[in-house]
């Protein structure tokens, strides 16, 4: 079972900029800048009530980011719901006829587990399920 949405991911070009206009906008800063090599991100998250939103830049060329960046330009990447259970998810969602980008849950950012369902079987949209690790 999904709970609630964990975070919000928005691809931007350049992160200071943004860091500072988000700050700007919600009226907190960025509570943690952190790169996930293995994604060729850095990321920077802001609390927003129960949910997140998550700025990221990419850290190489081959990244997701820089290729979206080039393709769509800057805006909503992902939408990322927490799990309590990500194993359980991912057999309940490959049953269901899903089409898992990772099946392996991989190591995200902010001390998650995540992975992604493809955005060509989600109405065009990048889910990515993240479960706490504790
Ligand atoms: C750190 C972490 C965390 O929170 O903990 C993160 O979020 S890391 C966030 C960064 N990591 C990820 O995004 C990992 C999962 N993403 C991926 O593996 C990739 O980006 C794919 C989604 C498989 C797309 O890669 P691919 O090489 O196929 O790129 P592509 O540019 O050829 O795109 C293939 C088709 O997918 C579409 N497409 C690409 N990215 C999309 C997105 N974010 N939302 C919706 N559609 C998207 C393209 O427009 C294209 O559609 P057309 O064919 O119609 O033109
Ligand atoms: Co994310």
């Amino acid at each position: 079972m999904v709970n609630k949405i964990e975070h919000i991911g928005i691809a931007v070009k350049n992160m200071d900029d943004a860091n500072v206009l988000f700050e700007k906008m919600l009226g907190v800063p960025s509570y943690k800048m952190e790169a996930v090599e293995s994604e060729g991100v850095l990321t920077s998250f802001f609390q927003t009530g129960n949910n997140k939103i998550e700025l990221l830049v990419a850290t190489n060329p081959e990244s997701p980011i820089a290729k979206f960046l080039e393709k769509k330009g800057e805006g909503i990447h992902h939408i990322a719901f927490d799990v309590d259970d990500i194993e359980a998810e991912i057999v309940r969602l490959k049953n269901e006829g899903f089409v898992l980008i990772n099946e392996v849950p991989k190591k995200g950012a902010d001390n998650k587990l995540v992975v992604f369902l493809h955005p060509k079987n989600t109405n065009g949209v990048l889910v990515e399920l993240c479960q706490e690790i504790k």
